[in-house]
């Protein structure tokens, strides 16, 4: 998970605005191969189309070549009221850019036959190849797009019924009368959230800070649908300080920090360059049986669509790499280094982390002493130069905290 944080909603906006700009410019889109952009309604993402439109009108970007699939509407609102979201998305965004109309697609509430309409709406998705992009809104109770607690977290595109939560919060646009806030909508799913080459989740304010502490800092929870962003390979989370209210301060702080040094190696929104620049990827697969339309598919469509399979298949470097040989060093108290350790740390510093070779460091190895050995950031690979992930699998795997004897801090990790 990425997090970025800014001092305030317009900061996080254009940080965001800039990166789908970004994201289209170098997918070089054309009419036969378009950029598919998901987008999302409510006061969040308002900013973010203001500066889209001006952006347009600099003519840093063009929306000729994009398709667009809306989150959410709500159902029997008439089309042309201002509170539905095709009326907030002509008036905030579409009517000021050169999009297609035959590109936007919106949810429609008055479809005569509203599951047949959520069927199609994923099939035309999945026969464009899926979403490239999808900027995300939530809501205050940690909803994604509609999907509201309890959710099923592989869920696609569907009727909703609202929490009274949402009904209350979305009364705001309806002159704070509850009665008038429609009950129910048609959303995509959580899972055709997932299946998104990207997802870029907008968090702003303070009354989303609970939301944005669950999804950062607990596990995986259909009663907070936008921690599923956990499961997916390249989430992005923008907020503003007031959103990380509820986050710890080393959470906030190692954010901060990653974002820093990924600065200083400039790779800033660094992806695997297939993933931000390659055409659409075809889909082999075979026409659906009648036990798995689109909509129960078995496999998750971010699998078939990247045909990569699991996430760790991708190239191995994050795209916010820290200095991984300082973090883990610094997990060892001074009272339990042995006096070589710094010496030694400074060597492969120089030796392995800038110059990246490493086999005069298994010689020094071979040649030191069983007491010395242990201390020798070779020997200590799930501290020294593991990212958290090899830490856990190192350690079962190869002995080395085995190796490590008696280090009674290991278990810090
Ligand atoms: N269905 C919409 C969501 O798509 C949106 O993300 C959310 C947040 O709205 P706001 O940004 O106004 O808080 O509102 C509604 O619930």
């Amino acid at each position: 998970m990425r997090l970025i944080i800014r001092d305030n909603d317009e900061a996080a906006s254009l940080y965001a605005a800039n990166y789908i700009v970004d994201r289209i410019n170098s997918f070089q889109a054309s009419p036969t191969n378009p950029f598919v952009l998901g987008l999302p309604t409510g006061s969040s993402p308002i900013i973010v189309y203001r500066i889209l439109v001006e952006k347009f009108r600099a003519g840093e970007v063009s929306f000729q070549n994009v398709v667009t699939f809306n989150m959410d509407e709500y159902i029997g609102m008439p089309r042309d009221h201002p509170e539905s979201y095709h009326s907030f998305m002509h008036k905030n965004f579409f009517s000021h850019v050169d999009i297609l109309p035959e590109n936007i697609n919106m949810l429609d509430g008055n479809a005569p036959d509203l599951e047949a309409h959520c069927f199609d709406y994923e099939a035309k998705i999945k026969a464009l190849g899926g979403i490239n992009l999808f900027l995300a809104g939530i809501g205050e109770d940690g909803h994604i797009a509609f999907n509201e607690p309890g959710s099923s977290l592989a869920s696609r595109t569907r009727v909703k019924t609202l929490t009274y939560d949402t009904i209350l919060a979305n009364s705001r646009f309806f002159n704070n009368d509850v009665a008038k806030v429609p009950k129910m909508a048609l959303t995509v799913g959580v899972q055709t959230i997932l299946d998104s080459q990207e997802v870029v989740a907008l968090v702003l304010g303070a009354r989303k800070a609970l939301a944005l502490q669950h999804c950062m800092e607990q596990g995986v929870n259909h009663m907070w649908t936008l921690s599923a962003l956990q499961m997916h390979p390249y989430p992005l989370i923008v907020c503003d300080e007031d959103a990380t209210l509820e986050l710890q301060v080393k959470t906030v702080k190692y954010y901060k920090s990653i974002e820093r040094v990924a600065r200083m190696h400039g790779i800033e929104q660094c992806l695997p360059l297939k993933i931000s620049t390659s055409p659409k990827l075809t889909i082999h697969e075979a026409p659906p049986s009648p036990e798995q339309t689109p909509i129960q598919s078995k496999i998750p469509m971010a699998s078939r669509l990247f045909g990569l399979g699991p996430p760790s298949e991708y190239t191995a470097e994050s795209p916010c790499p820290s200095p991984r040989f300082d973090a883990m060093s610094s997990r060892i108290s001074k009272r339990d280094r042995s006096p070589n350790f710094d010496a030694m740390s400074s060597r492969i510093k120089e030796r392995d982390v800038v110059t990246g070779n490493s086999s005069d460091l298994d010689f020094e190895l071979d040649r030191m002493s069983d007491s010395d050995r242990r201390w020798h950031p070779r020997q200590l690979p799930s501290i020294a130069f593991s990212n958290d992930n090899e830490v856990n699998g190192t350690t079962e795997t190869n002995g080395a905290v085995k190796g490590l004897g008696g280090v009674s801090n290991v278990q810090a990790l």
